[in-house]
């Protein structure tokens, strides 16, 4: 037995509390860990206290699981070695801990099979499965998001030939469509007939004499009679669709997880996706219930209605039209809060009433709120996750649709491949016969519909995925008009302070013009900017309050008082009650009597339409002023304009994640405050989130 003591253990873990490199939670954990060995010494009982101790720290940070296979946590948790390395040394080993507690009576140890039950977890507060170390909680989250997703993914539903037949009518190439864009671009300085058969043909095949005659076709076509001639002697092994491929997928099984980077159609094809499987429902003489959710409220409207526009622009029979769901609410809502408790109204003994449900910003979902629904989803729903797999892992503990995604790299099965190939025409290349049940469930949408080929935004975050610092260094120096440069020069903090007033200037004008609050949200939801911190002279504490200042100083806002009409706040914290929740953004504005009171968009699911409301300020839950906002919280929104700042010194939190979501929250214009060193070692560097829950998949 080790000579080192639980007791020994837990001074050691004391003297780490002031420095904050602990929770006090994380602690207290220990301690229980340590009380519950005193009543029954075992082998590893210290190793257990402090890995206990560490498990529990971890998930604070969002990893799920205490990894025992390599010496993970002291970097984690930013110990410095001699915090921690004097306690280690007279330890066992990390890597022999799973040997030590083979027999220890707070350790449970399931065997693998995410088949199997797990109620049984509850007698040990710990649980060791693959070298990794869960609180038993955790641990039955991860196995029940598994099990569920796995269950649904074997589920095949029959597709008839008539919405077989509506599928490729909605796939069909539209010859006007392209007539028209073809017209446009040929008409440009830089007109390229193989990059256009690319994007608007979905062509995929390499070169060849027949691809050398498109483009010869597509360069000469002088009408739209031609070129539909030219259309339909294309053949459909030459072209991919992957938006046509994920409706496909969908169709066919119980669940479908979308992911793709910004404007890459996740929503035009749930459009279809849906009036399809309306139609499949009214041909049966059911039409389907459909919910629609995301995890914020902000994320939920702006689904709602880009899934309204995406509707308007199909042509559909009216009775499916008329089926088809007008909006969406929060996650949180549909699953029904109780106030005061972790439960939910819907659970697996009470389950959701819905046939299809679709969860949009799957990336913002941790995996205790994932395991919650998944288990309050009735017997024969289908679920449709859509995501960024490259965005940033939720706030809390997971990292659910990265892991759900990383199968996509061993690819769909031989037999998929050869059904989607014969519902589409399109030749695909399968993975392995072996591999993932999970992957033929999964679809990747990767062409831009919102950033051309040459959209300074969309090649920054092409190359910000692919770690390429070299060639981000290459587009800033492009001189492309929708991204800027601002290093950290001297008077570049001045220069930032001003380009942030200006980009107020339209908003607050329209606060002080006395407009109505839809019509002030209007200008607010323009520009933003985003930070990496909270804290310092770059986070948003300290520029929160430097622009205000400077928007005093401009005449733009008269701060006098904590509450003046122009100041934008953020949520802090959920109240059911009020039915505001974390993240929700408000804007101070006289009511009509003149008395200050905080505007709220609304989501449609709150009211039948979807007017502001307004609440007094005294009344609100914890919340701060938002002029800065985190990238974090920036998460499921969209700005025309993003002014992006990192700080001037390399923190942990700068990772490739953060920095794609940021970037990709603006749709017209970046400018990125940042050193370009620093931006090159960022993007190099990988958020780290621990997990079991793709081992689970396979
Ligand atoms: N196949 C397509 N052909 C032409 N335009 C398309 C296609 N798919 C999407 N678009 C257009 O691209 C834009 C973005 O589409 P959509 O909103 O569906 O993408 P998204 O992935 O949901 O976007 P976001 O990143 O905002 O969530 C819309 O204007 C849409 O009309």
């Amino acid at each position: 037995m080790s000579p080192v003591t639980p007791e020994m253990v837990l001074q050691r873990l004391r003297q780490l509390l002031p420095a904050s490199k602990l929770r006090h939670i994380d602690f207290q954990f220990a301690r229980l860990i340590a009380d519950l060995c005193r009543d029954m010494p075992s082998r590893g009982d210290a190793e257990l206290v402090l890995a206990a101790c560490w498990t529990s720290a971890l998930l604070g940070k969002g990893h799920v699981c205490l990894p025992l296979t390599q010496p993970t946590a002291p970097r984690l948790l930013d110990l410095g070695d001699d915090e921690i390395e004097p306690l280690l040394a007279e330890l066992a080993p990390p890597e022999k801990w799973p040997e030590l507690w083979r027999q220890h009576p707070l350790v449970g140890h399931p065997v693998a099979g995410v088949q199997d039950d797990d109620s049984g977890t509850e007698q040990w507060p710990l649980q060791l499965w693959q070298g990794r170390l869960y609180l038993s909680r955790y641990y039955r989250f991860e196995a029940q998001v598994a099990r569920c997703l796995l269950r649904l993914a074997a589920r095949q539903v029959a597709v008839s030939a008539r919405v077989q037949d509506s599928m490729q009518r909605l796939f069909a190439i539209d010859s006007a469509a392209v007539w028209a864009s073809l017209q446009q671009q040929r008409s440009g300085p830089h007109f390229d007939a193989l990059r256009f058969a690319s994007q608007y043909l979905d062509l995929v095949a390499a070169p060849s004499v027949e691809t050398e005659a498109l483009c010869q076709g597509l360069t000469h076509a002088a009408s739209e009679a031609e070129l539909a001639q030219l259309l339909a002697a294309l053949p459909a092994r030459a072209r991919r669709n992957d938006q046509h491929l994920a409706v496909a997928t969908a169709l066919s099984r119980a669940l479908a997880v979308i992911s793709g980077g910004p404007g890459t159609g996740k929503t035009t094809t749930v459009a279809k996706l849906l009036a399809l499987l309306v139609e499949q429902g009214l041909e049966q003489g059911q039409v389907p219930v459909i919910r629609m959710v995301a995890p914020t409220g902000k994320a939920a409207a702006r689904l709602g209605e880009s899934l309204g526009r995406a509707l308007g622009s199909l042509a559909l029979p009216d009775d499916v039209r008329a089926a088809m769901p007008t909006t969406a609410g929060t996650l949180h809502r549909l699953l029904g809060v109780i106030p005061g408790q972790l439960q939910f109204r819907h659970h697996a003994g009470n389950p959701l009433h819905l046939d299809i449900l679709v969860v949009d910003e799957a990336s913002m979902v941790d995996l205790p709120l994932m395991a919650r629904l998944l288990v309050a989803l009735p017997e024969q729903a289908r679920l449709i996750l859509l995501g960024d797999k490259d965005q940033l892992a939720s706030v809390e503990a997971g990292s659910v649709l990265g892991d759900i995604c990383s199968v996509l790299r061993e690819g769909v099965s031989p037999q998929q491949a050869a059904r989607l190939g014969q519902q589409t025409g399109y030749q695909l290349t399968p993975g392995h016969e072996r591999g993932s049940p999970l992957r033929d469930s999964l679809c990747l949408l990767r062409k831009s519909w919102r950033f051309t080929a040459d959209s300074g935004i969309g090649l920054l975050a092409a190359a910000c995925n692919q770690g390429q610092a070299e060639g981000l260094a290459q587009l800033w120096a492009q001189g492309l008009s929708d991204i800027e440069l601002q290093p950290w020069s001297q008077g570049a903090y001045r220069q930032l302070i001003e380009s942030v007033v200006q980009g107020y200037r339209q908003y607050l004008l329209a606060v002080q013009q006395g407009r109505p609050a839809d019509n002030v949200f209007f200008y607010f939801n323009q520009f933003q900017l985003l930070c990496a911190l909270r804290d310092g002279p770059f986070g948003v504490i300290g520029l929160n309050a430097r622009i205000e200042q400077a928007l005093a100083a401009a005449g733009l806002i008269r701060p006098e008082h904590d509450w003046y009409a122009g100041r934008p706040v953020m949520i802090t914290q959920n109240d059911h009650a009020l039915g505001v929740y974390n993240g929700d953004i408000g804007v101070c504005l006289p009511d009509a009597q003149g008395r200050l009171r905080v505007w709220f968009e609304q989501t449609m699911e709150k009211t039948d339409s979807n007017r502001a409301k307004s609440l007094l300020p005294s009344r609100l839950p914890a919340h701060e002023t938002v002029y800065a906002m985190t990238i974090h919280k920036s998460q499921g929104s969209e700005f025309d304009r993003v002014i992006m700042v990192l700080p001037e010194q390399l923190s942990p939190l700068l990772t490739r994640e953060l920095i794609y979501t940021g970037l990709t929250r603006a749709k017209q214009k970046l400018t990125l405050y940042t050193d370009p060193a620093l931006l090159a070692q960022a993007i190099r560097r990988r958020t780290e989130r621990h997990s079991g829950l793709s081992l689970r998949f396979l």
